[in-house]
């Protein structure tokens, strides 16, 4: 084995909504919420991931709970490598004490810019890794989704996240054109509370949109029948209170959020240079991450390009897995600063 060739090494999909752990020879190992609850009278952790997440809007006040990444990159510095490092821990709490600390490959949004990027390979470092190697979140997507990203055909992979939407056409190990928008399945979830709040006065927590947004959400068009009863809180009397709301309503709510993101879909495409859009004529676009799943997303998409369509077998695994392979292809990322950059040098 060489320089990096320890089984130890990790790959992590550190994301808006979910951070994902790829340990080599193994796998994706944990998967948890990327959310921290804090106590802001010590400063102290008090939960990490499920267990925090469980907390949000439930809190004494001397708790706070935190989503430390915001829109791909990183809002709170400190808490995300506080995150990292307790997931790190986990995810090799079963290594001899004398193992070396690990490499870690980490995806960044493909939009990132310098300063974002650097913070997180600095977070990953102070989390414990040894060397931090940063990798564009849709390679690592496509290659998640199991795409020929080596060879010299066109694969598309479209990845919908919690914070943005990567666009990317891959060819050769490489990514010739792509976008990022940070527009994803947050956004979809602030929609459904903005409607909420102007069309019924009510006002939900985050975890509730979400909710419906699992349940009743979707592009295109609703199933017109389907309804969903919810809670909040009224803003007019100040107490609790239960309704009753229609699929085709929260349709219409996301329809900005899916319009950016079929829009990005087609500005990438015509942007692709016609060989490589004929491969994709013929083996079609690839759907990943978590928004992946919204209801009819993948139909959408095929009738605005006239495109097949795909979703990836787990889209959430997929950026997780792929940032797990990549362990084995460090050395070609190092000739490949578009898909991932060198390890930082201090
Ligand atoms: N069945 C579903 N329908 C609609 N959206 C879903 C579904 N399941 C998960 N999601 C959404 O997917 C998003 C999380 O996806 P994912 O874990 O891929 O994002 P992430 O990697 O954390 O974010 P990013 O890539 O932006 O940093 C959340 O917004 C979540 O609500």
């Amino acid at each position: 084995m060489g320089l990096f060739g320890f089984s130890q090494d990790l790959g992590i999909d550190l994301g808006t909504a979910n951070t994902l752990v790829f340990l080599r020879n193994k796998g994706v190992i944990l998967r948890e919420p990327s959310v921290v609850a804090k106590n802001i009278q010590t400063g102290d952790i008090e939960a990490v991931g499920n267990d925090a997440r469980n907390m949000i809007g439930r809190t004494p006040n001397y708790i706070s709970v935190i989503r430390p990444m915001k829109d791909g990159v990183i809002a709170d510095y400190d808490t995300t490598a506080q995150m990292m490092k307790y997931y790190i821990k986990q995810a090799l709490r079963n290594r001899s004490s004398f193992a070396s600390k690990p490499n870690v490959m980490v995806c960044v949004p493909s939009g990132i810019t310098m300063v974002e990027e650097r913070a997180v390979i600095d977070a990953t470092k102070q989390a414990g890794a040894k060397e931090a190697f940063p990798i564009a979140e849709p390679f690592a997507a496509a290659i998640g989704a199991g795409l020929p990203v080596w060879e010299p055909t066109g694969s598309m992979v479209v990845d919908v996240g919690g914070g943005t939407t990567e666009v990317a056409i891959i060819s050769l190990g490489g990514i010739v054109t792509s976008q990022s928008i940070r527009v994803a399945g947050d956004e979809m979830d602030d929609a459904i509370i903005q409607h909420v709040r102007k069309q019924y006065n009510l006002m939900i927590g985050e975890r509730t949109a979400e909710e419906i947004k699992f349940e009743v959400g979707g592009a295109g068009k609703a199933d017109v029948n389907q309804t969903m009863e919810i809670r909040g809180r009224d803003l007019l009397s100040g107490l609790p209170k239960t309704i009753e709301i229609h699929a085709d309503e929260i349709v219409r709510a996301l329809k900005d959020t899916v319009d950016s993101i079929v829009e990005t879909v087609k500005n990438t495409l015509e942007k692709t240079p016609p060989e490589l859009a004929a491969d994709i004529m013929e083996r079609g676009i690839v759907l990943t991450g978590g928004g992946a799943l919204l209801k009819n997303l993948d139909r959408v998409i095929s009738e605005e390009t006239n495109m097949p369509v795909f979703i990836a077998d787990e889209p959430l695994d997929c950026v997780a897995i792929g940032t797990g392979k990549s362990l084995e292809y460090i050395q070609h990322f190092k000739s490949q600063p578009n898909v991932a950059t060198r390890p930082k040098t201090d």
